[in-house]
């Protein structure tokens, strides 16, 4: 699967406004929502005034005590810039599109079509929902609405990034509108469905800028275990106090505070929200648009994913292919009764039984006064029938084997004996059948040939390895639903089912604890997208399933939950495994700094330096400098996220505490020695 458009990752400007944001992020305000680093702030403060008034807490006055703890002042200082930097960067590419998205944002007037027939002029900002708008080729449309009449190509470009326009019509699936697009041939009559301020194009930019970006569940679980590590350093550093004075050995408040700062996890303290802004990040880059940074996280503990399938494993564009009338029954009868079923049902199937009856010659002579005299029957899911009623009171009906034969046994009729034969031959070729039925008579079955999609197999077997359960949901029979489940290799199957009973479905799996996706297009799967914990909706859906989703494709195609599964896995592993490196970073920073700074009055001490650093000055001064270096090192793994190879959860987190907590641990011992190499020296020299 291709993603439409790629953004390029970071250009002068974002670094720029990134560095700025940095310094910007420095106040206090803002720091107190990220503890540990606003453990780090109040220590750099403290330093600052350590610096300034060396002998604050009685540490004595020479200059190089003022120097010494103007260089750890500095190094805090850096470690903030750094953290702060990138949560920046991550933020930066978003600003970035949010930038371009406003710019859509331009439309001033919109022509509305009174009751009277008459048309006024009114400012978009003032156009209220249920207005009714016309606008012509080349205009923008002034907000979110449903087509009521006319077809138009739509240029979606600033939304979906992809240029070629989209047909827009009335009823089905392509008859949403977005503010901000631009019709680009013909005309279209929009019903306005959205205040001013709440389109759909205001809720991305908003999003996007973070405005209604809150900590995550997760998060919040991560940022207390995170609080409790640094409280239990802060009184592991505040116990070694009194034993250094018992020791002997005379330790700066500066030293403390740097030792408080290496051994509390600012690592993944200051890349946390860096992590969480790049995996919403990621899936906009896919051109889906997560309405929260929860829905992207839930996305990574996905157990179940429920798709519907028709247009999401099928092509879905059900067309016409054959009329198998009833034994006894003239085919020619059969053409007629679904050609008039279908004279006012809007939807692709319906459309396409029109002109294959057309095709075969049917008899549409009169069809102009039967349009005009008859009632229309449409579509619904709820009913799973379509069809008409003529002013003769006959009614043509067609609709799915089950609809129609309640129905007619409804009416005391017997079924036709081959009725059932019929409907399994379509069936087991993975087409829809449709019964046709002329008041209770029925008199054959349409085939509607459906295809399903190419490479889905594999897809769905990758899920499997990730240990997620695919089901599919289908109003269709359960022949059908049987034969297109095994084609696509899908774990199961619930045919028949109506709009309620995929709400139930989730909500049965959402009983046993699973964390449950699914993805939709239409109007009756809102509350079945609302119920699930991911719900996706198509951008060329209604704006009832996208008002209850919490993501959105763009590009609309279903199957790309797999890819935001995948996204959201990503998302998690790269923050545990950046939390594992990140505290065995900092337990490996205790064993590496004590000694050193403990054998100036423990000389037993000297046997457990086994990294020989230079001075306990240099040895702390190294640690710190490792410890804020680290962090920019890390924002590419936290932005990119870690690889993903699906494999059994286990066997993931195993080789992730073997790569992160191992390399955790060693990475501190050669920093810091490498860092001790080249300023033991200068330390000695300036005789820190
Ligand atoms: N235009 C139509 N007129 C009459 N019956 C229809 C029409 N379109 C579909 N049906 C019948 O109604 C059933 C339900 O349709 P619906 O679109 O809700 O589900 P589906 O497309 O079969 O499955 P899915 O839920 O996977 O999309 C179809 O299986 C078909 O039998
Ligand atoms: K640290
Ligand atoms: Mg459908």
């Amino acid at each position: 699967m291709e993603t439409t458009s790629k953004k390029s990752l970071i250009t002068g400007e974002v670094m720029k406004s990134s560095i700025l944001g940095a310094f910007k992020k420095l106040n206090p305000v803002y720091m107190v929502k990220n503890p540990v680093m606003f453990v780090v702030e109040i220590g750099f403060i403290f330093v600052l005034l350590l610096a300034i008034f060396p002998n604050l807490m009685g540490d004595g006055t020479g200059s190089h005590l003022r120097l010494y703890n103007s260089i750890v002042a500095v190094i805090l200082l850096v470690t903030l810039l750094f953290a702060n930097f990138a949560e920046s960067i991550a933020e930066g590419r978003g600003k970035a599109q949010v930038q371009t998205l406003k710019k859509t944002k331009t439309v001033t007037e919109a022509r509305v079509l009174l009751s009277d027939g008459t048309q006024i002029m009114k400012q978009a900002n003032e156009l209220v929902k249920g207005d009714i708008v016309i606008v012509r080729t080349g205009e923008v449309i002034p907000n979110d609405g449903e087509v009521i009449e006319g077809i138009a190509t739509v240029d979606e470009s600033p939304i979906t990034g992809e240029s070629a326009p989209v047909v827009k019509e009335r009823g089905g699936d392509f008859s949403s509108v977005t503010g901000g697009t631009t019709v680009t041939s013909d005309w279209l009559k929009i019903e306005i469905t959205s205040l001013p301020g709440e389109s759909f194009l205001d809720k991305m930019i908003a999003l996007i800028e973070g405005a209604s970006r809150k900590k995550t569940p997760n998060e919040i679980a991560l940022n207390t275990l995170l609080v409790s590590l640094t409280i239990i350093f802060l009184l592991v550093v505040v116990t070694l106090y009194p034993m250094t004075t018992y020791l002997n050995v005379t330790i700066p408040v500066a030293t403390l505070i740097a030792l408080i700062v290496c051994l509390i996890p600012t690592t993944i303290g200051g890349l946390l929200s860096a992590i969480g802004i790049a995996g919403m990040d990621r899936v906009t880059q896919f051109n889906v648009i997560a309405m929260s940074g929860k829905a992207v996280e839930a996305s990574g503990d996905v157990d179940t994913l429920i798709l519907d399938k028709t247009g999401t494993i099928t092509y879905g564009n059900r067309m016409a292919e054959e009329f198998k009338p009833i034994k006894g029954v003239k085919e020619i009868d059969l053409i007629r009764a679904a050609w008039l079923s279908s004279l006012k049902d809007d939807t692709p199937e319906g459309k396409s039984i029109l002109s294959l009856a057309v095709k075969l010659n049917v008899d549409s002579t009169d069809e102009k006064r039967i349009v005009e005299t008859s009632e229309d029957i449409p579509f619904s899911a709820q009913t799973r029938m379509s069809g008409l009623d003529m002013q003769d009171g006959t009614k043509i009906r067609k609709g799915a084997y089950d609809s129609i034969k309640d129905r007619s046994i409804a009416a005391g009729r017997a079924l036709p004996k081959d009725l059932e034969e019929l409907v399994h031959q379509v069936s087991s070729l993975g087409g829809t059948p449709l019964v046709v039925a002329e008041d209770d008579h029925i008199l054959g079955v349409i085939y509607l040939k459906d295809i399903v999609k190419p490479g889905l197999k594999e897809r769905f077997e990758l899920l499997r390895s990730m240990g997620i359960k695919t089901i599919m949901c289908t109003g269709d029979n359960p022949l059908t639903a049987a034969t297109i489940a095994k084609e696509a290799g899908v774990d199961g199957f619930i045919a028949e089912s109506k709009p309620e009973d995929k709400i139930n479905v989730i909500k049965e799996e959402q009983s046993q604890g699973k964390i449950v996706a699914m993805t939709g297009d239409g109007t009756n799967d809102a509350p079945a997208l609302a119920q699930a914990n991911v719900g996706m909706a198509m951008n060329s859906g209604t704006n009832a399933a996208k008002e209850a989703a919490n993501m959105v494709d763009l590009d609309s195609n279903p199957t790309k939950i797999i890819e935001v599964v995948e996204i959201g896995k990503q998302l998690l592993m790269t923050r545990g495994a950046l939390t594992t490196f990140s505290i065995a970073n900092d337990v490996a920073k205790y064993f590496a700094i004590i000694p050193a700074m403990l054998m100036v009055g423990v000389p037993e001490m000297r046997a457990l330096n086994i990294m020989h650093l230079n001075s306990p000055t240099s040895a702390i001064l190294s640690a710190l400098i490792f410890n804020a270096i680290i962090i920019p090192l890390l924002i590419p793994i936290a932005m990119k996220g870690v690889q993903y190879k699906p494999m059994a959860a286990s066997k993931l987190l195993n080789q992730n505490l073997l790569v992160y907590g191992l390399g955790g641990i060693i990475t501190p011992f050669v920093g810091i020695k490498l860092i001790d190499m080249i300023i033991g020296p200068i330390s000695q020299m300036t005789g820190l």
